[in-house]
């Protein structure tokens, strides 16, 4: 497409895309918004270098294409919410301005990244939901789908989780990295307790010792036991035990019971074996003594949800609003260059999003409209509002400030505690309001009655 539009003498024509999902992942009621800092990264290194040229001549793409490309910088601008953001379908939660090589040479990247990241962020905020203030690790690089990983990880601490097992995303983005040992540790020892005293040896701090090899209440627990208590004579402290089978809330208060009689109040108990929010939730409803959760799978794959469905479809060439017709009503695209603006109620929580046209004044809306049936409104004058969006990058720069993962985390725990508890439901959560503005329903409308005088 690219190289077509090139040659079509268009590479000059400017456009707009939106970013947009259709549904929260996981029946949620919401999402989280994440990889725009990595998706900078990737923008700012986005250069075809003489191999790539090399390898698209060999695959017969046009010398004046290529010369084109070998000078190539993506020059457009974007305007999104930060990351850590609390969106919700159907926003253009990403604007790309640009012209029409350059913004659609970023679709993929885009996509791959926002989407992906998000939708990791979303279930590791679901299982903070679950937790509470309990711990949160994220263990599951040796599960994922390959390197994806490493975005896995950053997106799973925006979400919530406190640390990841995965020393290289730990490395490569500040994040808390976290670890015990594995089965294969405690089998290589001739016995169960040797294993443990070599371990706390090796590692005194944050020593958490693997409780379930051969028997968890009649050998892990008491061995520990024994242990924590040859490094209390040694001034140290045995951090936990970690539960990797079994009923986790019986064994969990069994154990619990056996480290409080020994003395042993601080020793934490750590649980793993396919956990995910609901697990979690009802681990808790049993009244298991876990203190933090180790969550690999469920996590770093985004189970049940492959995907976020997000999508990026044109809305504007050189001023001239379009949109995409589609059967299902739902997958109307809204034509123009928009903002989206958010309502806050009395108590400052959340109350509704609108989608308006990028050159509405907030101060002239005072009625959102329900997407499809325009008769469902609600009437915004009076509330405190903001547009969610602001310009993040432009001229090949990032003017989004760059914050510490820790931060986004932060803000992240701070918008979602805006949230009502109806929305945060993870059954048939309460549907957040996102209208339209009456200019972008009438626009919308003026484009349909266009196409169809055409037909
Ligand atoms: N009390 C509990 N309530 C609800 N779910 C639990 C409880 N205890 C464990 N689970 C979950 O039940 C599932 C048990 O899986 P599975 O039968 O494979 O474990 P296991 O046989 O104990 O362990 P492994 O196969 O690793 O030796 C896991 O997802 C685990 O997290
Ligand atoms: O949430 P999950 O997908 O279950 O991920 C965490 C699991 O991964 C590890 O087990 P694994 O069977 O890989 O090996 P190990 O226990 O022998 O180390 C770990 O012990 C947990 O059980
Ligand atoms: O540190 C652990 O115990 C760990 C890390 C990754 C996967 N399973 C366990």
């Amino acid at each position: 497409m690219a190289e077509g539009y090139f040659l079509a003498g268009r590479g000059t024509d400017s456009v707009n895309f939106d970013y947009f999902f259709r549904k929260n992942p996981f029946g949620g009621g919401f999402t989280i918004f994440a990889g725009l800092q990595d998706l900078f990264e990737m923008i700012e290194d986005f250069r075809f270098n003489s191999e790539a040229i090399d390898f698209l001549h060999k695959r017969g793409f046009h010398s004046s294409f290529l010369d084109y490309l070998k000078d190539f910088k993506f020059k457009g601008t974007l305007h999104a919410p930060q990351e850590g953001e609390v969106v919700f379908p159907n926003e253009p939660t990403i604007t790309v301005e640009g012209n029409i090589i350059e913004a659609q040479l970023l679709e993929t990247l885009l996509l791959n990244t926002i989407n992906y990241q998000s939708l990791i962020a979303t279930k590791a905020n679901r299982l903070r939901h679950s937790a509470g203030d309990r711990g949160v690790m994220e263990f599951g690089m040796r599960r994922a789908q390959g390197w994806a990983v490493i975005h896995g990880s950053r997106a799973a601490v925006i979400g919530g989780v406190d640390s990841t097992s995965n020393v290289l995303s730990a490395y490569l983005y500040g994040l808390e990295s976290s670890g015990t040992q594995a089965h294969s540790w405690i089998q290589s020892f001739k016995d169960e307790i040797t294993a443990f005293r070599v371990y706390a040896e090796t590692r005194p701090k944050n020593c958490v010792l693997l409780v379930d090899t051969y028997h968890t209440l009649n050998s892990g627990v008491p061995n520990a036991i024994v242990v924590a208590k040859e490094m209390e004579k040694k001034g140290e402290r045995l951090s936990g035990i970690r539960l990797d089978s079994g009923d986790l809330a019986y064994l969990s208060k069994k154990a619990r019971i056996m480290l409080d009689d020994a003395g042993l109040r601080g020793v934490k108990i750590i649980a793993s074996n396919q956990l995910d929010e609901y697990i979690i939730k009802s681990l808790i409803d049993q009244g298991a003594k876990i203190d933090a959760f180790g969550v690999g799978t469920s996590l770093i794959t985004g189970r049940e949800d492959g995907a976020l469905d997000g999508v990026y479809k044109l809305s504007q060439v050189n001023q001239r609003p379009t949109i995409k017709l589609s059967e299902d009503v739902y997958k109307l695209t809204l034509p123009g260059k928009k903002k989206i603006v958010r309502y806050y109620n009395g108590e400052n929580k959340l109350y509704a999003d609108a989608i308006v046209l990028a050159e509405e004044n907030l101060s002239e809306i005072d009625t959102i409209y329900h997407p499809q049936y325009a008769d469902k409104k609600s009437d915004v004058s009076g509330l405190k509002s903001e547009v969610l969006v602001s310009k993040v990058f432009e001229n090949g720069k990032v003017l989004a400030p760059k914050k510490e993962v820790r931060e986004i985390s932060e803000y992240r725990k701070y918008r979602v505690s805006q949230l009502s508890e109806e929305h945060k439901r993870f059954e048939f959560p309460h549907i957040y309001k996102v209208g339209l503005s009456d200019a972008l329903i009438k626009l919308r409308e003026k484009l349909l009655a266009d196409i169809k005088k055409k037909k």
